[in-house]
């Protein structure tokens, strides 16, 4: 029986055919490929038996184990084996191969050991079929390869990497997004060559001393694994893998090699996206703050949150997690550039608590006589304000940074007292409480506000004094403690209920300051929220020193709200004539339609302080001739209510409030005065100009005393009077209401007559 290359137990063997590799120089004729030594059969001589060796015979069961377990086919020993049996006292199994597993050979054929012959040194493993090129095997050499079957799955079904990966080039194909780090060609083949044996031992050991590249590629690994990459990352971390199965441990590679096939550049940096969760850096002192630099990220909120397990520790691992910004609580101590949001806090391995606003200030701190110290971002109590959310005050809300407005000013918004007057909530007694009395009984009229109730709550000081605040949805306090001083009722003001002289029923209104007081309950009041107070914009009372001012109906601040340029214009014309426009009038465009020009004027209100608002333009005149004034009285939504075969039905009719709101009567007053020729009445807002005859005979009989129709006055005043405002309204004629004749219009004429009109209600105050 003999052994050779063909069949084992044939009484016939086989002529040898060297199997040699293209240019081994290490090849002869009486070795075989990858390093079986064969003696020639003596001539003659009896057939080798088994059992029986001689001096020169190879190691039969050795190498028959070997043919059996790693080739099947039995001609290829495998050049693993070959290097084991090699380098047993020289080149370690696993060790650094390709640099020193030629000397280990040498070394071996020294001490009389001719078995085995030089391998070429093999960067790789190669999954095409084709011979690339010298120390590159080819495909079926995978099968001396266990490890690579025993890759995880991901590894293994990696695309155009069939085998192991895509050629000789260590990159192998491009990775598609997404793919993890572990697919790359170079740590996936470096890693079947060598992973199993550098588990085992080198990594444990740090590999030996004779290499300490080897040493240096452990720690490497150890390091790489830390910096959780890709399947080796999980595997190292003991996480399943995307095809359910834990990962297996991360394979070191030797730096030495691995680039040796890499293009030449610098190496591509490393990217540690997450901080593995099992990294655990030594805790600093107590009482001594880390100096470890701690980037914006999970990593400082898993760590913050493990080094208190408590919830006093949670409470200070959510101070710290906007960068450079300590242990300092951020929302008492708001970064540059803070941003406001919500605050993700992990904690003890859960996925995601939802966490605090970060937003500070939520509290008005406004005294009496202040402007408020809100600015964009500010938290801003209100009711079912969809920006509120779970831990979020009830009171606050946050508003956006940077919206163009606060741009424009400055970036500067004010406080102030809800100016958009939000709906009713539904089972808010509060709310229910601030429900016009218009709305809520019969008769009740508008929600304006007579000049007496609008000037009696300040003090003798006129509105600027105060800041108003409505202080709904406030806890109420708590048993036996007084009412905090941050609920202030603010004058007590009168309603009236729709009447355009402002009589009937009032009801009183508290003002109160929003945010909840901290000496009251001091656990609920939440982190100190300081925030550096805004420069105040100041009243001004008067000129300024060594200017002039323009005084207009003798409001200190005017804001005129017209429907479009041209009559913007024509009201800077006018407010020009007498000593030109500065900030004590402010001119806006608010759009054609009430609801466009109350949005603007209630966002204005939001944004500066006024003490009147007029709503200006032309209008149609109703018995006032093209080129005359009309002074308003009370505006009247002339079409809000409902049609009938009855006729039409106003809102007051229909019960849902009032469609009339009556004109500041001191501006009323104030405007007549200056404009003698000016009419005085009614003036009626409507959605759609009137431009038939029956349309204006039903008008006329519906509102018999109105001299005008617009159509933004209404909104004006709804937003001016929400906002506590004087409202005012006066346009030019210049159309008659009645069949609609665009060309009858004189447009350019009322324009010069708006002109006039503010030329005059406008005072020169040196
Ligand atoms: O076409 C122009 O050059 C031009 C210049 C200035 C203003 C206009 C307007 O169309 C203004 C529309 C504005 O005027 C009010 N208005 C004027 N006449 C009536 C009327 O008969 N019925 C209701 N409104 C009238 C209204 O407030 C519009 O907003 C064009």
């Amino acid at each position: 029986m003999v052994e050779d290359g063909g069949h084992v137990g044939s009484a016939h063997p086989r002529p040898h055919r060297p199997r040699c590799r293209p240019g081994d120089p290490a090849a002869g004729p009486d070795r075989r490929a990858y390093g079986a030594v064969r003696r020639p059969q003596r001539p003659g001589g009896p057939p080798a038996r088994r059992g029986r060796r001689g001096g020169d015979d190879p190691p039969a069961r050795p190498a028959r184990r070997l043919l059996r377990r790693r080739h099947p086919r039995g001609h290829r020993p495998g050049r693993d084996r070959l290097l084991q049996r090699a380098g047993r006292r020289g080149a370690r199994p696993g060790g650094a191969l390709p640099a020193d597993h030629h000397a280990a050979v040498r070394a071996a054929g020294a001490r009389g050991r001719p078995r085995a012959r030089p391998v070429p040194a093999r960067p790789a493993v190669c999954a095409g079929p084709h011979h690339a090129g010298p120390g590159v095997p080819r495909v079926h050499d995978r099968r001396a390869h266990r490890r690579v079957h025993a890759l995880p799955g991901r590894l293994r079904h990696a695309g155009a990497l069939a085998g192991v990966r895509g050629g000789p080039q260590r990159r192998g194909p491009p990775r598609p997004a997404g793919r993890p780090g572990a697919v790359r060609g170079g740590r996936a083949g470096l890693g079947l060559r060598y992973g199993r044996r550098r588990r085992g031992r080198a990594a444990r050991r740090g590999g030996g001393a004779d290499r300490p590249g080897l040493a240096a590629a452990a720690v490497d690994d150890r390091l790489r694994v830390r910096n959780g990459r890709g399947t080796a990352a999980a595997a190292a971390r003991r996480l399943p893998t995307p095809r359910g199965r834990p990962a297996r441990a991360p394979t070191a590679r030797p730096q030495g090699r691995q680039g040796a096939l890499r293009p030449p550049g610098p190496r591509e940096p490393r990217r540690q996206r997450h901080p593995p969760r099992r990294l655990r850096l030594p805790d600093p002192l107590p009482g001594v703050r880390d100096p470890r630099p701690r980037p914006a990220g999970r990593a400082v909120r898993v760590e913050a949150a493990r080094h208190h397990g408590d919830g006093a520790g949670r409470r200070r691992a959510r101070s710290r997690l906007l960068p450079g910004h300590g242990r300092r609580h951020h929302a008492a101590h708001p970064p540059p550039g803070a941003v406001a949001g919500r605050v993700r806090v992990r904690r003890h391995g859960r996925r995601r608590r939802r966490g605090r606003r970060v937003q500070p200030a939520g509290r008005c701190r406004a005294l009496p006589g202040d402007r408020g110290s809100e600015r964009p971002g500010q938290a801003v109590g209100r009711c079912g304000d969809p920006g509120a959310g779970p831990g979020t005050g009830t009171r606050e809300r946050l508003r956006p940074l940077r919206d163009p407005a606060d741009v424009r000013l400055g970036g500067r918004r004010r406080a102030r007292a809800d100016p958009v007057g939000r709906p009713a909530r539904p089972g808010c007694p509060r709310h229910a409480a601030r429900a016009w009395a218009g709305t809520r009984r019969a008769g009740g009229g508008p929600p304006a506000r007579g000049t007496a109730e609008r000037f009696a709550g300040r003090g003798g000081a006129g509105r600027g004094g105060t800041v108003r605040r409505r202080g709904h949805h406030r806890r109420p306090p708590p048993t036996g403690r007084r009412r905090h001083p941050w609920s202030t009722r603010v004058g007590g003001g009168a309603y009236g209920t729709g009447r355009p002289d402002g009589a009937g029923p009032t009801l009183a209104r508290a003002v109160t300051r929003c945010g909840p007081d901290p000496r009251a309950d001091p656990a609920r009041a939440g982190p100190a929220r300081r925030v550096p107070p805004l420069p105040a914009v100041r009243h001004r009372s008067g000129p300024r020193p060594g200017g002039r001012c323009v005084n207009l109906l003798g409001y200190r601040r005017v804001l005129v709200v017209t429907a479009v340029e041209p009559e913007r214009q024509a009201v800077l014309r006018g407010l020009r004539t007498v000593g030109g426009a500065d900030d004590t009038v402010v001119v806006e465009v608010g759009g054609v339609g009430s609801a466009s020009a109350a949005a603007t004027t209630a966002r204005v209100l939001a944004q500066q302080r006024f003490d009147a608002v007029l709503s200006a333009g032309i209008g149609g005149g109703i018995g006032v001739a093209i080129g005359g004034t009309v002074i308003a009285t009370s505006s009247v939504a002339a079409d809000l209510g409902a049609d009938s075969p009855d006729g039409f039905l106003s809102l007051d009719e229909l019960g849902f409030g009032t469609a009339t709101i009556a004109a500041d009567p001191d501006l009323v007053a104030a405007a007549a005065k200056a404009l003698p020729n000016a009419v005085s009445g009614p003036v009626l807002t409507v959605s759609t100009v009137t431009g038939t005859l029956a349309g204006t005979r039903d008008l006329i009989a519906r509102h018999p005393r109105a001299v005008a129709e617009g159509m933004e006055g209404f909104g004006v005043a709804t937003a001016a009077i929400q906002a506590g405002v004087a409202f005012g309204e006066v346009r030019a004629v210049s159309n008659p209401v009645g069949p609609r004749d665009r060309a009858a219009w004189r447009i350019g004429e009322a324009l010069e007559g708006l002109s006039e009109t503010f030329a005059c209600l406008a005072k020169l105050t040196l």
